[in-house]
């Protein structure tokens, strides 16, 4: 099961980021997506993810096969770690957290509050997350913020385990993420051309 993308045109604010924006991610493959701050990574993921309509383009998948991370790490702060994993376990129908609580290492913390963890433990909660809906298509954006360089090696490797069962990924970092498996999508190349002036505006100048 993959992800089409289709020379898709992306918006922000009502002003057009990207366009042309064409891809795809095949079931066992990761896609790492880079470009400098404010390209419009973030506003790809989130259409991809279907937080926002694309003003042109294709986007195809399931929607229900995808599941998408952003900056925030959308714990619950007063339920301990395990309950958080139960949570979102049973909201996507899953059962079993252990796989979750091992790859990410919160063994020790799992009894509690997650609004007592420290930000690098909140963003492997938030990570172990993913593992517990049990959707093959992960869409990332910036899901090493806080990590030290252990809990980034931590991520890779439940990353490669996700991509050896015939999950995907759509991955946008800044850091080297130690995938190199993964193909690497540079936003800048699909950078939108600013608009074209109107003989209204030239009127004014
Ligand atoms: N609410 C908003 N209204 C208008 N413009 C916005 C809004 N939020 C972001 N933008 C602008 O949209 C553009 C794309 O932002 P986006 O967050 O997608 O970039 P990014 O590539 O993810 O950046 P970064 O690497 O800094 O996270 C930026 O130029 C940004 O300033």
């Amino acid at each position: 099961m993959g992800l089409n993308v289709s020379d898709l045109t992306i918006a922000r604010g009502g002003i057009k980021v990207l366009e042309g924006v064409s891809f795809t991610l095949r079931a066992g493959s990761a896609i790492v997506l880079r470009g400098p701050n404010g390209i419009g990574k973030t506003t790809l993921l989130r259409t991809v993810a279907g937080l926002q309509p694309p003003v042109d383009g294709r986007i195809e998948a399931d929607p229900e096969s995808l599941v998408y991370s952003g900056h925030a790490d959308g714990i619950k702060a007063t339920l301990t770690v395990a309950e958080n994993l139960t949570f979102w376990a049973q909201v996507f129908g899953q059962a079993d957290i252990t796989n979750a609580i091992k790859a990410f290492q919160l063994e020790r913390l799992a009894s509690r509050p997650a609004g007592a963890l420290s930000a690098g433990q909140k963003r492997r909660l938030g990570l172990a997350r993913l593992l517990v809906t049990g959707r093959p298509i992960w869409v990332l954006d910036e899901p090493t913020v806080s990590l030290d360089v252990e809990a980034v090696g931590m991520f890779a490797t439940a990353v490669r385990a996700h991509l050896a069962t015939g999950g995907s990924a759509l991955i946008a970092t800044h850091i080297d993420l130690g995938l190199p498996e993964a193909e690497l999508l540079d936003a800048g190349r699909f950078r939108a051309r600013a608009a074209a002036l109107d003989e209204f505006d030239e009127a004014f100048l």
